[in-house]
Protein backbone atom coordinates (compact mmCIF):
# COMPACT_ATOMS: atom_id res chain seq x y z
CA UNK A 1 0.00 0.00 0.00
CA UNK A 2 2.95 2.20 0.94
CA UNK A 3 4.64 1.67 -2.47
CA UNK A 4 1.57 2.01 -4.40
CA UNK A 5 0.33 5.55 -2.54
CA UNK A 6 4.40 6.61 -2.79
CA UNK A 7 4.41 5.64 -6.66
CA UNK A 8 1.07 6.23 -8.17
CA UNK A 9 -0.87 8.21 -5.00
CA UNK A 10 -4.57 7.31 -4.05
CA UNK A 11 -5.01 7.13 -7.97
CA UNK A 12 -3.16 4.08 -8.34
CA UNK A 13 -5.72 2.03 -5.91
CA UNK A 14 -8.26 2.43 -8.16
CA UNK A 15 -6.56 1.43 -11.29
CA UNK A 16 -8.12 -0.61 -13.78
CA UNK A 17 -12.03 -0.16 -11.66
CA UNK A 18 -13.77 1.42 -14.41
CA UNK A 19 -14.05 -2.03 -16.41
CA UNK A 20 -15.06 -3.87 -13.57
CA UNK A 21 -17.78 -1.63 -12.24
CA UNK A 22 -19.13 -1.64 -15.69
CA UNK A 23 -18.85 -5.53 -15.80
CA UNK A 24 -19.66 -6.78 -12.44
CA UNK A 25 -23.64 -6.35 -12.50
CA UNK A 26 -23.77 -8.35 -15.95
CA UNK A 27 -21.43 -11.05 -14.71
CA UNK A 28 -23.10 -11.55 -11.69
CA UNK A 29 -26.78 -11.76 -13.05
CA UNK A 30 -25.05 -14.07 -15.32
CA UNK A 31 -23.51 -16.28 -12.50
CA UNK A 32 -26.35 -16.09 -10.02
CA UNK A 33 -29.55 -16.32 -12.86
CA UNK A 34 -27.57 -19.75 -14.49
CA UNK A 35 -27.00 -20.76 -10.50
CA UNK A 36 -30.38 -20.08 -9.42
CA UNK A 37 -31.78 -21.94 -12.90
CA UNK A 38 -29.97 -25.01 -12.68
CA UNK A 39 -31.19 -25.92 -9.21
CA UNK A 40 -34.69 -25.15 -10.04
CA UNK A 41 -34.08 -27.53 -13.12
CA UNK A 42 -32.46 -30.63 -10.68
CA UNK A 43 -34.69 -30.23 -7.55
CA UNK A 44 -37.97 -28.73 -9.42
CA UNK A 45 -38.28 -26.19 -6.12
CA UNK A 46 -39.01 -22.70 -6.58
CA UNK A 47 -36.71 -20.15 -4.39
CA UNK A 48 -39.91 -19.45 -2.26
CA UNK A 49 -40.12 -23.29 -1.47
CA UNK A 50 -36.20 -23.80 -1.53
CA UNK A 51 -36.30 -23.43 3.23
CA UNK A 52 -38.85 -25.41 3.37
CA UNK A 53 -37.66 -28.56 1.18
CA UNK A 54 -33.72 -27.75 0.86
CA UNK A 55 -32.01 -28.76 -2.27
CA UNK A 56 -29.10 -31.30 -1.45
CA UNK A 57 -25.25 -30.27 -0.75
CA UNK A 58 -24.56 -32.01 -4.12
CA UNK A 59 -27.41 -29.84 -6.02
CA UNK A 60 -26.00 -26.93 -4.63
CA UNK A 61 -22.58 -27.83 -6.04
CA UNK A 62 -23.74 -29.00 -9.38
CA UNK A 63 -25.66 -25.89 -9.61
CA UNK A 64 -22.47 -23.49 -8.35
CA UNK A 65 -20.24 -25.01 -11.02
CA UNK A 66 -22.82 -24.71 -13.59
CA UNK A 67 -22.89 -21.22 -12.88
CA UNK A 68 -19.33 -20.77 -12.01
CA UNK A 69 -18.61 -22.15 -16.01
CA UNK A 70 -20.69 -19.83 -17.92
CA UNK A 71 -19.93 -16.78 -16.34
CA UNK A 72 -16.16 -17.26 -17.20
CA UNK A 73 -17.11 -16.25 -20.83
CA UNK A 74 -18.41 -13.00 -19.88
CA UNK A 75 -15.72 -12.21 -17.03
CA UNK A 76 -12.78 -13.44 -18.94
CA UNK A 77 -12.18 -9.82 -21.40
CA UNK A 78 -12.93 -7.49 -18.55
CA UNK A 79 -10.71 -9.59 -15.99
CA UNK A 80 -7.91 -9.66 -18.49
CA UNK A 81 -8.13 -5.66 -19.03
CA UNK A 82 -8.30 -5.38 -15.60
CA UNK A 83 -5.13 -7.32 -14.72
CA UNK A 84 -3.16 -5.80 -17.50
CA UNK A 85 -4.17 -1.79 -16.74
CA UNK A 86 -3.66 -3.30 -12.73
CA UNK A 87 0.37 -4.33 -13.97
CA UNK A 88 1.19 -1.01 -15.33
CA UNK A 89 3.19 1.40 -12.95
CA UNK A 90 2.75 4.73 -13.64
CA UNK A 91 4.73 6.98 -11.48
CA UNK A 92 2.84 10.50 -10.26
CA UNK A 93 5.13 12.62 -12.24
CA UNK A 94 6.15 10.86 -15.80
CA UNK A 95 9.92 12.80 -16.83
CA UNK A 96 9.72 14.92 -19.85
CA UNK A 97 10.67 13.20 -22.62
CA UNK A 98 9.90 9.34 -20.98
CA UNK A 99 7.30 6.92 -23.39
CA UNK A 100 3.73 7.41 -22.94
CA UNK A 101 2.04 3.94 -20.95
CA UNK A 102 1.24 1.44 -23.57
CA UNK A 103 -2.53 0.96 -22.45
CA UNK A 104 -4.18 5.21 -22.22
CA UNK A 105 -7.17 3.15 -20.53
CA UNK A 106 -9.92 0.37 -20.89
CA UNK A 107 -10.79 1.00 -24.18
CA UNK A 108 -7.67 1.61 -26.04
CA UNK A 109 -6.57 -1.73 -23.82
CA UNK A 110 -9.32 -3.95 -25.29
CA UNK A 111 -8.25 -2.12 -29.25
CA UNK A 112 -4.56 -2.86 -28.77
CA UNK A 113 -5.45 -6.11 -27.48
CA UNK A 114 -7.43 -6.64 -30.42
CA UNK A 115 -4.98 -5.27 -32.45
CA UNK A 116 -1.37 -6.95 -31.36
CA UNK A 117 -2.91 -10.70 -29.83
CA UNK A 118 -6.39 -10.98 -32.48
CA UNK A 119 -9.58 -11.96 -30.65
CA UNK A 120 -8.61 -14.32 -29.13
CA UNK A 121 -6.12 -12.65 -26.92
CA UNK A 122 -8.81 -11.26 -25.59
CA UNK A 123 -9.60 -14.24 -24.14
CA UNK A 124 -6.41 -15.20 -22.92
CA UNK A 125 -6.08 -16.90 -19.36
CA UNK A 126 -9.52 -18.03 -19.93
CA UNK A 127 -9.14 -21.58 -19.54
CA UNK A 128 -7.28 -20.86 -15.95
CA UNK A 129 -9.99 -18.46 -15.70
CA UNK A 130 -12.12 -21.58 -16.04
CA UNK A 131 -10.43 -24.13 -13.98
CA UNK A 132 -10.51 -21.25 -11.26
CA UNK A 133 -14.30 -20.87 -11.65
CA UNK A 134 -15.50 -23.71 -12.23
CA UNK A 135 -15.60 -25.78 -8.88
CA UNK A 136 -14.39 -22.76 -7.07
CA UNK A 137 -18.72 -21.33 -7.82
CA UNK A 138 -19.44 -24.95 -6.18
CA UNK A 139 -17.68 -24.50 -2.98
CA UNK A 140 -18.96 -21.17 -2.55
CA UNK A 141 -22.36 -21.77 -2.90
CA UNK A 142 -21.91 -24.51 -0.61
CA UNK A 143 -20.49 -23.03 1.65
CA UNK A 144 -22.82 -20.11 1.76
CA UNK A 145 -25.70 -22.95 2.05
CA UNK A 146 -24.13 -24.62 4.83
CA UNK A 147 -23.38 -21.60 6.62
CA UNK A 148 -26.97 -20.07 6.47
CA UNK A 149 -28.78 -23.83 7.52
CA UNK A 150 -26.09 -23.82 10.65
CA UNK A 151 -27.12 -20.85 11.89
CA UNK A 152 -31.01 -21.13 11.14
CA UNK A 153 -34.00 -22.98 12.23
CA UNK A 154 -35.18 -25.63 10.08
CA UNK A 155 -37.66 -23.99 6.88
CA UNK A 156 -37.32 -20.58 8.57
CA UNK A 157 -34.78 -17.74 6.16
CA UNK A 158 -31.98 -16.70 7.38
CA UNK A 159 -31.91 -13.15 9.04
CA UNK A 160 -30.40 -9.99 7.22
CA UNK A 161 -27.49 -10.91 9.74
CA UNK A 162 -26.76 -14.03 8.67
CA UNK A 163 -27.02 -13.60 4.85
CA UNK A 164 -24.21 -11.22 5.31
CA UNK A 165 -21.84 -13.33 8.02
CA UNK A 166 -22.64 -16.65 5.47
CA UNK A 167 -21.74 -14.69 2.58
CA UNK A 168 -18.54 -13.21 3.63
CA UNK A 169 -17.18 -16.88 4.53
CA UNK A 170 -18.21 -17.89 1.60
CA UNK A 171 -16.24 -15.62 -0.22
CA UNK A 172 -13.20 -16.10 1.87
CA UNK A 173 -13.56 -20.11 1.20
CA UNK A 174 -14.11 -19.84 -2.32
CA UNK A 175 -10.82 -17.17 -2.82
CA UNK A 176 -8.57 -19.69 -0.57
CA UNK A 177 -9.14 -22.54 -2.82
CA UNK A 178 -9.12 -20.35 -5.86
CA UNK A 179 -5.86 -17.84 -5.07
CA UNK A 180 -3.34 -20.59 -7.01
CA UNK A 181 -5.30 -20.83 -10.02
CA UNK A 182 -5.55 -17.28 -10.03
CA UNK A 183 -1.62 -16.19 -9.91
CA UNK A 184 -1.28 -18.95 -12.54
CA UNK A 185 -4.17 -16.85 -14.22
CA UNK A 186 -3.25 -13.69 -13.86
CA UNK A 187 0.33 -14.51 -15.40
CA UNK A 188 -1.13 -16.36 -18.26
CA UNK A 189 -2.47 -13.01 -18.89
CA UNK A 190 0.24 -10.53 -18.50
CA UNK A 191 2.35 -12.94 -20.54
CA UNK A 192 0.36 -12.15 -23.40
CA UNK A 193 2.71 -8.90 -23.66
CA UNK A 194 6.28 -11.26 -23.75
CA UNK A 195 5.21 -13.61 -26.43
CA UNK A 196 6.29 -17.59 -25.37
CA UNK A 197 6.21 -16.48 -21.98
CA UNK A 198 4.78 -20.21 -21.26
CA UNK A 199 3.15 -23.00 -23.32
CA UNK A 200 0.06 -23.15 -20.74
CA UNK A 201 -1.12 -23.55 -17.45
CA UNK A 202 0.97 -26.20 -16.60
CA UNK A 203 4.33 -25.41 -17.88
CA UNK A 204 3.59 -21.73 -15.92
CA UNK A 205 2.43 -23.45 -12.46
CA UNK A 206 5.80 -25.83 -12.69
CA UNK A 207 8.13 -22.55 -13.93
CA UNK A 208 6.35 -20.40 -11.35
CA UNK A 209 7.13 -23.14 -8.40
CA UNK A 210 10.44 -23.59 -9.64
CA UNK A 211 11.63 -19.96 -9.51
CA UNK A 212 9.64 -18.84 -6.50
CA UNK A 213 9.01 -22.25 -4.42
CA UNK A 214 5.14 -22.87 -3.40
CA UNK A 215 4.47 -19.75 -1.21
CA UNK A 216 3.73 -18.13 -4.85
CA UNK A 217 0.73 -20.14 -4.83
CA UNK A 218 -1.00 -17.93 -2.40
CA UNK A 219 0.39 -14.67 -3.16
CA UNK A 220 -2.41 -12.07 -2.47
CA UNK A 221 -4.55 -14.17 -0.40
CA UNK A 222 -4.57 -12.08 2.60
CA UNK A 223 -5.99 -9.15 0.77
CA UNK A 224 -8.25 -11.31 -1.84
CA UNK A 225 -9.19 -12.25 1.64
CA UNK A 226 -10.15 -8.80 2.89
CA UNK A 227 -11.92 -7.74 0.66
CA UNK A 228 -13.55 -10.68 -0.03
CA UNK A 229 -15.63 -10.49 3.17
CA UNK A 230 -17.42 -7.07 2.72
CA UNK A 231 -18.17 -7.85 -1.35
CA UNK A 232 -19.87 -11.25 -0.52
CA UNK A 233 -21.94 -10.53 2.34
CA UNK A 234 -23.17 -7.66 0.23
CA UNK A 235 -23.30 -9.52 -2.95
CA UNK A 236 -25.78 -12.62 -1.08
CA UNK A 237 -27.92 -10.25 0.82
CA UNK A 238 -28.54 -8.30 -2.55
CA UNK A 239 -29.50 -11.53 -3.94
CA UNK A 240 -31.98 -12.61 -1.12
CA UNK A 241 -32.96 -9.47 -0.61
CA UNK A 242 -34.52 -8.77 -4.51
CA UNK A 243 -35.34 -13.18 -4.55
CA UNK A 244 -37.96 -12.24 -1.53
CA UNK A 245 -38.80 -9.05 -2.91
CA UNK A 246 -39.81 -10.19 -6.88
CA UNK A 247 -40.20 -14.00 -6.18
C1 LIG B 1 -12.40 -16.83 -7.99
N1 LIG B 1 -13.19 -16.76 -6.82
C2 LIG B 1 -12.58 -16.77 -5.55
C3 LIG B 1 -14.54 -16.73 -6.92
N2 LIG B 1 -15.02 -16.77 -8.03
N3 LIG B 1 -15.22 -16.65 -5.81
C4 LIG B 1 -16.59 -16.39 -5.75
C5 LIG B 1 -16.78 -14.93 -5.38
C6 LIG B 1 -16.59 -14.05 -6.49
C7 LIG B 1 -16.84 -12.63 -6.12
N4 LIG B 1 -17.31 -11.95 -7.30
C8 LIG B 1 -15.57 -11.95 -5.63
O1 LIG B 1 -14.98 -11.20 -6.40
O2 LIG B 1 -15.17 -12.13 -4.50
Amino acid sequence: MVKTYRHESLLGFFKGMSFPIASIAMVNSVLFGVYSNTLLALTATSHRERRAQPPSYIHVFIAGCIGGFVQVYCLAPFDLIKVRLQNQTEPRARPPGSPPPRYRGPVHCAVSIFQEEGPRGLFRGAWALTLRDTPTMGIYFVTYEWLCRQSTRDGQDPSPARVLVAGGFAGIASWAVATPLDVIKSRLQMAGLKRGAYRGVLDCMVSSARQEGLGVFFRGLTINSARAFPVNAVTFLSYEYLLRSWG
